[in-house]
């Protein structure tokens, strides 16, 4: 019988398992919604059990449902959510605490001591990132700093910290193989992506001790199998990649210049910048996209905290729309938005901006305005938070961005595509496979087997569903102002 790849895409919301075959299309999928916990305001957990067994079980449900054994799986992909942080004991295997999530900002009152003391630009320059919450470094700190006897444990090195990749292998190889690749490494804030290495110094400064720390290893190589325990077969792990790193690369951005932008619950654009990182002058990150046979390749990336997610807003919150899908057809009910601005600011702003203070905001409001209006203002929010991280990109790269590709659940909206491609007067080119995430990680582990030959061997698989072509731009400079008077409103939110 034939062979195939499966892919773990480890999300925040939840565990997908996906085989692949030869030709890089989907045979099965299956999917598992886990707990998302909110012990406070503004605490994100997850509870890290869970989220290896209900990977496990979309694993062994994708194989059952693609009729096929584990013995004829070629390699697995790893795939995850980025950030997110466990610490483990490793004699037992059990976690110290909850997963602490990405999302979660406990950490920022911490994070803005650090910037008062001048620290973010040396971060920065190690790291490529900006100096905040959103990073595991803090969260790290945090868990040995309020578990107790976590300290005393890593002092005796019986504790392993890990993103969500290693936290799986982990648990994949019975607690034989702790190591995770660059691409996660490079979210941490400890990792310096200039030496490819653990940075000392800003392991001393979040006092986090080195021995707890895995090996880290380039984006497509046999890190270790399967124990016959967890599959029922020896399977080689072969491929590891941050989601959105995994994405550019399953959207085939391997060019310099090349940028994908993923609309799922946040937003998150990456431009492949080459061998060389740039350090941004503009509030991106700069992030190691993969490293593969002993190449690493950069990417510059800007993260928009609510995308999709503005529309569940009008769904849950205002409940205006029973489902997501809806909104297209409630915006379309009218020409424009009659002159209203939503910036979804629900947790401050992402990039370029990086205000954790900013708050939502809606401008323009008249007695005229409906609930069509408000869905079609929310739709282009999204399209116009793009916008600002796409100029962000082009001033630091210096590459005039031509053509954007796009994946994420919120592509599916036609209205949203168009206004984008309006807005930004480029084309925005939607693939078929638009599961380029887990299809990016198939790829660094069926490369890394021989399951697929070289990139030739794959780079021809990448397709495109549909173009969306710059059309009506007679009002965009106008459009453009308003968006920015509404940021300003909401920046300005938090003041006094
Ligand atoms: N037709 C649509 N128009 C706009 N947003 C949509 C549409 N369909 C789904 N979405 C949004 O896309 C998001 C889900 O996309 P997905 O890629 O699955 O996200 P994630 O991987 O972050 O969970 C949700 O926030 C949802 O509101
Ligand atoms: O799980 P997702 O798709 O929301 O992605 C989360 C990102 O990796 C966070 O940096």
């Amino acid at each position: 019988m034939s062979k195939f790849i499966l892919s773990f895409d480890q999300g925040t919301t939840s565990s997908r398992a996906i085989v692949f075959n030869k030709e890089g299309s989907i045979v099965s999928i299956a999917q598992k919604e886990f707990e998302q916990i909110y012990p406070q305001p503004g605490w994100v957990e997850h509870n890290a059990s869970e989220i290896w067994t209900s990977q496990i079980s979309v694993a062994t449900e994708a194989i059952v449902k693609a009729g096929i054994t584990p013995t004829n799986i070629a390699a697995i992909g790893i795939t995850n959510q980025r950030e997110t942080t466990v610490l483990w004991d490793r004699k037992t295997g059990e976690p110290l605490y909850n997963a602490i999530v990405w999302q979660d900002r406990r950490t920022s009152g911490y994070c803005d001591e650090l910037k008062a003391k001048g620290m973010a630009k040396n971060i920065q320059e190690k790291t490529g990132l900006i100096l905040d919450a959103y990073f595991s470094a803090t969260k790290i700190k945090w868990i040995l700093d309020n578990v107790p006897g976590a300290r005393e444990k890593a002092a005796a090195g019986d504790i392993a910290f890990g993103t969500i990749d290693s936290w799986l292998i982990w648990n994949l190889t019975d607690g034989r193989v702790h190591v995770t690749d660059v691409s996660n490494a490079s979210r941490t804030m400890i990792y310096n992506i200039h030496t490819l290495d653990w940075d000392q110094e800003l392991l001393d400064l979040f006092d986090i001790p080195r021995n707890i720390l895995p090996e880290v290893k380039s984006s497509s190589e046999v890190y270790g199998e399967t124990t016959g325990n967890v599959l029922a077969a020896k399977i080689p792990i072969a491929g590891i990649a941050g989601d959105q790193q995994a994405a550019l690369f399953g959207q085939m951005c391997t060019q310099v210049g090349m940028v994908k932008n993923t609309y799922g619950t946040g937003c998150f654009m990456l431009m492949n910048i080459g061998d060389k990182p740039i350090v941004s002058q503009n509030n991106l990150v700069t992030t190691i996209a993969w490293k593969i046979n002993g190449k690493v390749q950069y990417a510059l990336e800007g993260s928009i905290f609510i995308g999709g997610a503005v529309v569940q807003w009008l769904r849950d919150g205002l409940g205006i729309i029973k489902t997501s899908a809806e909104v297209e057809e409630l915006a379309l009910k009218v020409p424009d938005t009659g002159g209203v601005y939503l910036v979804p600011a629900f947790a401050g702003l992402g990039a370029p901006h990086w205000d954790q203070d900013a708050r939502g905001t809606i401008t323009g409001i008249t007695r005229g305005t409906t609930a069509s209006h408000l869905a079609r203002a929310a739709v282009e929010s999204i399209a116009f938070q793009t916008m600002e991280v796409l100029k962000a990109m082009e001033a630091d790269s210096g590459h005039s961005i031509k053509e954007l590709r796009v994946d994420g659940g919120a592509t599916a909206n036609d209205m949203l595509m168009q206004f984008q491609a309006d807005l930004l007067d480029t084309t925005v080119i939607r693939p078929k496979v638009t599961e380029v995430t887990a299809l990016g990680a198939a790829y660094l582990a069926g490369l890394a087997v021989g399951y697929w030959d070289s990139m030739d061997d794959i780079s021809g698989q990448w397709k495109i569903d549909k173009n969306f072509n710059a059309g009506k731009t007679d009002h965009i400079p106008e459009r453009i102002k308003g968006w920015n008077k509404a940021v300003k409103a909401a920046k300005a939110a938090a003041e006094n």
